[in-house]
């Protein structure tokens, strides 16, 4: 057995929890790497973080779902990006049922994209002075 296989198998079975965490930031540096869209959310974040410090100077409750939509888009990328993954090793092959897996999880995606600019519009309706 290759040394390197071996030495992984042993690093599996040994897991601590600073082990699972550890892993679990490789997994996503490796997705802010290779993943385009991971940027893109990024930069999003960022603007709307200053729009709604400064301008907006949203409360509480706009913070809240800013952070939990905000996170429910990098969690699904992540687990989005991991399905690709999963399909791809599956099979490179265009197949329609691959369309559908891949489809589905950047569905989910979406769904807290648009999560996120809805919160966004309660923000810019709150801060208009129009009550909810
Ligand atoms: N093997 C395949 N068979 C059929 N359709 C596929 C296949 N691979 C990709 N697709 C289609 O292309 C789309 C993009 O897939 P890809 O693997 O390139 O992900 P991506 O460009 O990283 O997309 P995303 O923006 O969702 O992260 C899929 O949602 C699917 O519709």
């Amino acid at each position: 057995m290759f040394y390197w296989r071996r030495q992984l198998e042993i690093d599996m079975k040994n897991k601590t929890f600073l082990k699972s965490i550890y892993c679990a930031i490789m997994g996503l540096i490796f997705a802010i790497k290779t993943e385009k869209n991971y940027k893109y959310y990024l930069v999003i974040d960022v603007l709307f973080f200053i729009l709604d410090f400064f301008v907006l100077k949203a409360d509480k409750s706009i913070w809240l779902g800013y952070i939990i939509t905000s996170a429910g888009v990098y969690a699904f990328e992540c687990i989005n990006t991991s399905i690709e993954h999963i399909a791809d090793f599956i099979s490179k092959e265009i197949h329609p049922e691959i369309k559908v897996i891949k489809d589905m999880a950047a569905a989910g995606v979406l769904c807290f994209g648009i999560a996120f600019f809805m919160v966004q519009i309660v923000a810019g309706v709150d801060c208009g002075g129009v009550r909810l």
